[in-house]
């Protein structure tokens, strides 16, 4: 599990979604220490508002991307040769991530989303430099939030940032404009609302229990010549969904390529 020390440093709104997602785990996090400017409390472990003194084993970094340059500088004597990196920071890659921190034993690369929080999150994983030991202690912890994916290369850590990292965000407003065009047709905010979520919800449920793909289920509920299928043809359209969806991932990636040549600068 995590080791006897582990930091985070910049636990906010994700950081403390895993922090959340270990504590209902049940995993001890008796020798995590928070590192948080404001003093905030995070439920489960101790804050400093300041970087404390020594080296952990395991030093996660959660702070926005564009503080790199500001932080690592105080950090980076605190990462020493028996300290791990888990960096969550969007774009910032590992090479990037190992002139910051020249000493740790290894940079591992962590892309997780926010439903790690319900331990049903996914996490995407890449490292260059980490050995089978610590791939495997890397895999417990971030297997108890979910879906654990190592990656081979950034690139396909890149992919699954954009489909998971950022996936609750898309399906989010896909959700919210299922409820918009409810409340179009006359239904409360609040009964469209709680409808459409029910609707996301228990049709992922539905598939991840049945192993149903989302081809066959869409085909399950349109009937011939029916509702569904007139609904459907428009979201089929050459302008439909697919191609939206792909513009969305483009978008993703030429950021998230931005954000690395701002990282390595
Ligand atoms: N939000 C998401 O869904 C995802 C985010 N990420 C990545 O997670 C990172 C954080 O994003 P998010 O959690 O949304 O952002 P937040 O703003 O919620 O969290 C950032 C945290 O950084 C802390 N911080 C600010 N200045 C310092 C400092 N000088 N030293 C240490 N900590 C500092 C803040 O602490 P305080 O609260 O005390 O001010 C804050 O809690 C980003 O790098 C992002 O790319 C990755 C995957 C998904
Ligand atoms: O928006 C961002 O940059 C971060 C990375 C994935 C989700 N949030």
């Amino acid at each position: 599990m995590l080791p006897p020390t582990s930091w985070f440093v910049g636990c906010g709104n994700m950081g403390g979604a895993m922090v959340a997602g270990w504590r209902k785990a049940g995993i001890d996090l008796s020798g995590m220490t928070a590192v948080s400017p404001s003093g905030r409390e995070i439920e489960g472990v101790s804050v400093a508002t300041a970087i404390p003194d020594g080296q952990p084993d395991w030093c996660f970094i959660g702070f926005k991307p564009q503080m790199l340059a500001d932080i690592a500088p105080g950090l980076a004597s605190h990462v020493g040769p028996g300290t791990v990196l888990l960096s969550i920071l969007a774009g910032a890659e590992a090479q990037s991530l190992r002139s910051a921190f020249p000493d740790a034993k290894a940079i591992v690369r962590l892309m997780p989303n926010l439903p790690v929080s319900e331990g049903e999150g996914v996490t995407a994983i890449y490292s260059d430099d980490a050995d089978e030991t610590l791939r495997a202690q890397v895999d417990e912890v971030i297997g108890a939030l979910g879906l654990a994916a190592w990656c081979p290369d950034e690139s396909a850590f890149d992919v699954i940032g954009a489909i998971a990292g950022s996936g609750p965000a898309y399906l989010a407003r896909f959700v919210d404009a299922l409820s918009s065009a409810a409340q179009d047709e006359g239904l409360s905010a609040e009964l469209a609302d709680a409808i459409a979520l029910q609707v996301a919800g228990g049709s992922a449920l539905m598939a991840r229990a049945t192993g149903e793909t989302m081809p066959a289920l869409a085909k399950r509920v349109a009937s011939p010549g029916g509702t569904t299928e007139a609904g459907l043809k428009v979201l089929d359209a050459e302008d439909g969904m697919e191609p939206l969806m792909r513009r969305v991932v483009k978008a993703w990636r030429k950021r998230s390529e931005e954000m690395a040549a701002a990282a390595r600068d």
